[in-house]
């Protein structure tokens, strides 16, 4: 295994600073860096991508590139590693300071923190949805992982006790013993996603807007791609209450659906409730060893390895079109760069609202924006407790609902605690943990305020959900802590770059399935959408899928893949027609 590239001291309150990257004398591009020094220059402890970028750059290597990807969350990663591993010559534009995005890390005092979620889907080496493997892979990587005996330990309403076990057995047996009566039900419920998972993972996953694939793969698996057709425009909230009847046994499943999508079962289309609900036994849940964030620095690295790059601090203010086609892109230091495609891991609302702010916004996208809402941001809690804290086997991640159900999708209504170091003790130092305490938070809760009063705000926010942890689970929680780091809505937009600091999109009202979602094409001709505003949506097996797709339908778009230009048309003309039925 390759070790984990150079990791940096990237503290999440470092405003990420003016790009840096130089000018190509190749480049068709006006070049006008207006200086301006990073303010927490980490130059010592560079990734190794980075400073194999910066090298090419001086020693005039780019371009021509085939495509620009506008962001290094894994997303945007998957798309560029998968590209380059076709052959494609690319360049990737990170405003932050390491790759990752939401998928990032931090260190602080000893420890390393996972910026957003620690349960990884797709990480097993079995099957084909093990997406992030096969990521690793196409450039040469592989992670060790630490299996996870548990997805999650549900605490709800009533003292509902639920722990989500490894092997699906010893889970439906759990969940049968709390809801005897309705045994049927549960197991034809879970059973129909079974028949869903096991039909996406008979597939050989590529792009969707792609018809030579796609036809290729309903003559080679016309059963299962039917199946995939039918459910398509469902919802798991509706199979649930074909078998279902029991109010808290629903309930239950909607937390399930709500911790991976934000929203009830109701609202959460039935393929991707079967993705996660079936694969956390199949592959089962990995932690990558050394922490989430080695996931896009071991990409990135495998990137810069195939010959293509990655620069930091360049932050991308627009995207440059020529006759209505979109040909490069603009830093926010006046740079330009070029290439045959570009592709945006920004969300959609970043990419039309800012990267092509002087274009009215499109049909498809106004059908989008009619049909799906910004989700609410996160309010984070990083914090190192002393380990005697927690009792002997304790799991790793937890999702607290105290009271009432009526509270599972209110703003600090549930609460989400991963301990990563459960599984991993070499994140913290030797005695603590680190608990990283989560809960969903609209930004308009946090605009308008004083530093003060932000300051207080956040402090006096974070405590209360202590409080409720330390009532609910760990009696001393509070006295425990030697280091609290807490981010609002306001630092995730900050330092994500995300519009209102959203966790992605979420439908606006009850959705036909996954049937709305746009893929990756847009109708701006050469720009190309992925992350997790694109089919399938939020998650990062999610947008690995997205970028897998992408690289697909850009490499055929560039010749490097097969196509067919009177296919294509037909394809593209009906998926567009099926999202405007949603
Ligand atoms: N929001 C969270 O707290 C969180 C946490 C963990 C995981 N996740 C998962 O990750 C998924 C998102 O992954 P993703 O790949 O869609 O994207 P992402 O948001 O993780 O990454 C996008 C990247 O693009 C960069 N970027 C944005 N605009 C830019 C610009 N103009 N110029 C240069 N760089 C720019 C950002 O800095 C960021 O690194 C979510 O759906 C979620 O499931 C989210
Ligand atoms: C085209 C047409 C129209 C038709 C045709 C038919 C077909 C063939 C179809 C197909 C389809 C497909 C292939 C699909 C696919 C899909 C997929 C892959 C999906 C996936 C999904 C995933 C997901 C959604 C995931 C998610 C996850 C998440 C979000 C996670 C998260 C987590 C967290 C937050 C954590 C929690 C924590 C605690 C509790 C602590």
């Amino acid at each position: 295994m390759p070790p984990l590239a150079a990791r940096v001291q990237a503290p999440p309150l470092l405003a990420p600073a003016a790009p840096a990257a130089r000018p190509s004398a190749r480049l068709r591009a006006s070049s006008r860096p207006r200086g301006g020094v990073s303010r927490g220059a980490l130059a010592s402890e560079k990734p190794a991508a980075v400073a194999v970028a910066e090298k090419a750059a001086e020693d005039g290597e780019h371009g021509p590139y085939d495509a620009i990807v506008v962001g290094s969350g894994i997303g945007g990663l998957v798309a560029a590693t998968q590209l380059a591993a076709k052959g494609a010559r690319v360049l990737v534009l990170e405003k932050y300071l390491i790759p990752g995005g939401s998928s990032g890390y931090y260190r602080r005092d000893g420890f390393t923190f996972d910026v957003g979620s620690s349960v990884m889907f797709g990480f097993s080496d079995k099957g084909n949805l093990n997406l992030i493997t096969q990521a690793l892979k196409a450039v040469g990587r592989k992670m060790e992982v630490l299996p996870d005996p548990s997805t999650v330990h549900f605490h709800l309403p009533r003292d509902l006790s639920v722990l989500v076990h490894r092997k699906y057995e010893d889970f439906i047996n759990e969940l049968i013993s709390k809801f005897p009566h309705e045994k049927e039900g549960i197991l034809k419920f879970y059973g129909t996603c079974w028949k869903i998972f096991n039909s996406l993972n008979s597939l050989e996953l590529k792009s969707l807007e792609e018809p030579l694939y796609l036809f290729g793969q309903f003559f080679q698996k016309p059963l299962e791609c039917l199946t995939l057709a039918y459910y398509l425009p469902q919802n798991a909230g509706d199979i649930a209450r074909k078998f279902i009847k029991d109010q808290a046994l629903l309930s239950f499943i909607d937390a399930e659906c709500f911790i991976v999508s934000t929203v009830n079962a109701l609202q959460t289309p039935m393929i991707n409730a079967s993705m996660v609900l079936c694969d956390r036994h199949f592959g089962g849940i990995n932690y990558p060893v050394g922490g989430v964030g080695g996931i896009a620095t071991s990409l990135a690295d495998g990137l810069v390895e195939k010959g293509s790059e990655i620069h930091y601090k360049a932050n991308v203010t627009n995207v440059i079109l020529e006759n209505g086609k979109a040909v490069g892109v603009r830093l926010s230091n006046g740079k330009e760069f070029f290439a045959k495609t570009v592709i945006s891991n920004a969300t959609r609302w970043d990419t039309f609202g800012k990267l092509l702010k002087d274009k009215e916004l499109p049909e498809e996208e106004k059908n989008f924006q009619k049909n799906f809402v910004k989700a609410p941001s996160f309010l984070s809690i990083h914090m190192g407790v002393k380990a005697s804290v927690l009792p002997a086997g304790t799991d790793c991640h937890h999702f607290v609902l105290e009271d009432d159900w009526n509270n599972l999708e209110k703003p600090y209504g549930s609460i989400f605690l991963s301990i990563p170091t459960v599984l991993d003790p070499s994140l913290a130092p030797e005695g603590h943990h680190i608990l990283h305490i989560f809960t969903t938070a609209g930004i308009e809760d946090w605009e308008g305020l004083s530093r003060k009063e932000y300051e207080e705000k956040k402090e006096v926010v974070a405590n209360e959900i202590i409080r409720r942890l330390e009532k609910k689970l760990f009696p001393g929680l509070q006295d425990s802590i030697v280091l609290k780091e807490v981010g609002s809505p306001k630092t995730h937009r900050r330092f994500l770059a995300r519009n209102d600091g959203t966790y992605g999109p979420m439908p606006r009202g009850k959705p036909k399935g996954l049937l709305a979602m746009p893929f990756n094409t847009t109708s701006i001709d050469g720009l190309y959408c992925v992350g997790d505003s694109c089919f399938p949506g939020q998650g990062v097996i999610a947008v690995a899928f997205s970028g897998i797709m992408c690289a697909h339908r850009v490499a055929a778009d560039i010749g490097l893949e097969q196509k067919s230009p009177v296919l294509d048309a037909g394809l593209l003309g009906l998926l567009r027609w099926l999202r405007t039925l949603a």
